[in-house]
């Protein structure tokens, strides 16, 4: 944060945070802000008197912005624990602030979930007959302006989308945090939000698996039934391939998850191939690879240092197109029984963006007991969070005029 002097008539601005006001001989209140903001001069007049505030330089203040989609109950809050976890500190809603908030602040990163900005609220959405889904039921031009103004280091006033009544609660004050990450439906629906996300995610997960995953929520902790499971699922599934899915074009990575190619008709769900889909080019973002970078792999590592039980372990990994991009694609099949003994693939690894030997290792036993940790989501999520934490640091180098390696 850069510290920068004001000269005012009178109260400050809402974009700065007031420390210890003195008298200048100018017969102004002289006061140092911490100033969120760009460099510039900016200007505005309210009540007759004009408030000049003279800036600072942009420094290292601008808040990077990553944005996770994926419809719901598709492991973005497990995703968003994973990586809040790589920066360290826990993730917290806003103290003393309504307690349905959907927004979670640690030292490092605040997660908002867009479903904020619904602008139509549970009953008025039954009233006109769209899901949540639809863009329609909900408010773009906010999202982007505040988007917007977190990045450039504005605190914002935003809405709450109150799940447990359906209705629209009044706002919290969200300050600009060093990472803002913007989970949910449509985080790159709009081209103008899009534009503002310096990396972005899509979590594909495929209607068989997503089908699996909602029966083990939604059935089991829950208490829905089936039916109710499959009618919901249906209700939302054209609006989702119309509004949602085709979002993924546009994802800096995606994670893809898919049944079992190891197991011949596989319905069960449980054995799960996940592809993480990595775009080539993206600045700050070097894909990871296995073995040899370009080159077209195919690896079973179980054996003397990789314990497999039926149906094993299937790595992939290659370069690929995907919606007309070149791509890297790495993909595992199957599930780790031993966790520890994950420190074996990782080795094999490259580009993971890891501060030490084993960090991935280490981050997945740590969480050993979030949904995926035995298989591709949980390694791919976690190795994504670990390229954020890359990202955000060479985007901070950058800014500040000092550049830096990218991890290997
Ligand atoms: N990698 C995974 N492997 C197995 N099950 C998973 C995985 N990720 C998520 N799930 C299942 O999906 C459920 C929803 O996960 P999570 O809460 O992370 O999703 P979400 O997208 O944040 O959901 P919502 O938007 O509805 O809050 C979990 O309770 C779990 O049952
Ligand atoms: O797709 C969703 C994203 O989480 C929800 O269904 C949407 O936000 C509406 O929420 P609710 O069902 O609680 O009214």
């Amino acid at each position: 944060m850069a510290v920068c002097t004001v000269y005012t008539t009178q109260s400050l601005n809402s974009t700065c945070s007031i420390s210890t006001p003195t008298k200048t001989n100018l017969g102004f209140h002289q006061k140092q802000v911490v100033f969120y903001s760009t460099s510039g001069k900016r200007s505005s007049k309210r009540g007759g008197s004009t408030t000049t505030v003279i800036t600072c330089s942009a420094g290292d203040s601008q808040t990077v912005v990553i944005g996770l989609a994926a419809d719901s109950g598709c492991g973005k809050s497990t995703f968003m624990r994973r990586l809040t976890s790589v920066f360290g500190g826990a993730a917290e809603p806003p103290r003393g602030g309504n307690p349905d908030s959907n927004t979670l602040i640690s030292d490092t990163t605040t997660v908002i979930c867009l479903d904020d900005y619904h602008s139509l609220d549970r009953t008025g959405r039954k009233e006109k007959g769209v899901t949540a889904l639809d863009p329609r039921a909900n408010n773009f031009d906010l999202m982007y302006e505040q988007v917007k103004a977190i990045k450039d280091g504005i605190a914002i006033q935003k809405p709450i989308y109150n799940h447990v009544s359906g209705l629209i609660d009044p706002p919290e004050l969200i300050k600009p945090p060093k990472i803002f990450v913007i989970e949910g439906l449509h985080p790159m629906y709009d081209e103008r939000v899009r534009d503002l996300l310096d990396f972005s995610i899509y979590l594909d997960i495929s209607n068989e698996v997503k089908f699996a995953w909602k029966i083990q929520r939604d059935m089991a902790e829950r208490g829905h039934s089936l039916e109710s499971i499959k009618a919901s699922i249906e209700a939302r599934k054209p609006d989702f391939d119309a509004y949602i899915d085709p979002q993924k074009q546009y994802a800096d990575a995606v994670i893809e998850v898919l049944p079992t190619e190891l197991i011949p008709d596989d319905n069960e769900g449980k054995v799960l191939r996940v592809r993480l889909i990595m775009k080539e080019g993206v600045k700050f973002f070097n894909p990871v690879y296995l073995f040899d970078e370009g080159s077209t792999i195919s690896w079973i590592p179980c054996g003397r240092k990789l314990t497999c039980s039926y149906p094993g372990i299937k790595f992939s990994y290659g370069p690929d197109s995907y919606f007309g991009h070149e791509v890297s694609v790495l993909e595992m099949d199957g599930q780790f029984d031993r966790l520890d003994e994950l420190i074996y693939v990782e080795s094999h690894l490259s580009n993971i963006s890891t501060k030490f030997y084993g960090e991935v290792t280490q981050q997945m036993l740590k969480h050993s007991d979030f949904p995926g940790s035995n298989n591709g989501t949980g390694l791919f999520q976690t190795i994504i969070g670990l390229k954020i934490r890359d990202l955000f640091e060479q985007l901070v180098a950058s800014r500040a005029g000092a550049p830096v390696e990218a991890k290997a």
